[in-house]
């Protein structure tokens, strides 16, 4: 076994810190006093840690778990590109039975961790229009290229600094993104004029708006257009994320605060 004992201790050799995903009390326990920084990532801060991720979601792909703690501990200056951190999860239900090494580089951060933490909207539903968003991007409609618009979250408001292009087909209906249909009937939809306007707690409140925020001011990169611009200006206005799907370049980009925060290429998600 001695081979197996060596692998073991070469990942985890002079990491730079531990990072400990959902860790159990006693698991976290064993770590106090170690020389390495130890970070806990989790949904909550059970174990009482002192130096405390959120993970916004459980995220059952655990690669993306790790994408994001690596994320979320970059933000909060705990890792910083270069370092090599050892990341102990469960990747089963058996507590933590994965070591895995990762060396942090600036292509991890992708602003999808302060998407999700930091949105009005709740993270789940930032990631189910984001995962539609994705979806779209890769498969196009019908095999053609299509954009959409969603705005997220702060709807009332939202409402208010828009006008209908069309007859709201979601107007006395009750559904959630992150429904099969639903996401569906998204996809569906993406053909027609204007944005989808989505509740904090996923409610598809109306699709086919046409947004009129203020847009003196917004600082856009150059060559995007009137579809990036509104929902650009709309999370100025309002406590909205725009999620923003081209049509002409097939990227995936997110805005906040009235600055694009996220682009993604679906191909590479
Ligand atoms: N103010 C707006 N509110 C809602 N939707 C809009 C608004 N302006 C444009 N759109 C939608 O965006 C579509 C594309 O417009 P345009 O080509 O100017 O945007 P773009 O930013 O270049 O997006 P793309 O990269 O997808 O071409 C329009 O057909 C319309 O459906
Ligand atoms: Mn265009």
């Amino acid at each position: 076994m001695a081979s197996l004992t060596d692998h073991l201790s070469d990942l985890v050799a002079d990491a730079d810190a531990v990072l400990l995903f959902s860790p159990t009390s006693s698991f976290h326990d064993r770590f106090e006093d170690g020389d390495t920084e130890v970070v806990v990532v989790a949904p909550d801060n059970d174990v009482d840690a002192e130096v405390f991720v959120e993970l916004p979601l459980p995220f059952d792909n655990v690669k993306d778990r790790i994408r994001f703690g690596i994320e979320g501990a970059m933000d909060a200056d705990l890792v910083s590109a270069g370092d090599e951190v050892v990341c102990i999860a469960s990747v089963f239900d058996g507590g933590s039975d994965a070591v895995i090494r990762v060396t942090v580089d600036d292509t991890v951060h992708t602003g999808i961790y302060d998407l999700f933490v930091n949105s009005r909207a709740e993270p789940s539903v930032i990631r189910d229009v984001f995962e539609v968003a994705i979806e779209l991007g890769q498969k196009g409609q019908k095999g053609k290229p299509v954009g959409a618009l969603f705005v997220v979250g702060d709807a009332g408001k939202v409402m208010n600094k828009s006008r209908p292009l069309s007859y709201n087909p979601f107007e006395k209906s009750h559904v959630h993104v992150g429904d099969p249909i639903v996401n569906v009937m998204l996809k569906e939809f993406s053909r027609l004029d204007g944005a989808f306007v989505v509740s904090d707690s996923g409610k598809i409140v109306s699709a086919y708006r046409y947004l009129e925020p203020g847009a003196e001011g917004v600082d856009i990169p150059k060559g995007l257009g009137a579809r990036h611009m509104s929902g650009a200006a709309i999370t100025r206005d309002t406590n909205s994320t725009s999620i923003v799907l081209s049509e002409s370049d097939g990227l995936v980009r997110a805005f906040k605060a009235g600055e694009l925060v996220l682009e993604i290429d679906p191909e590479e998600y």
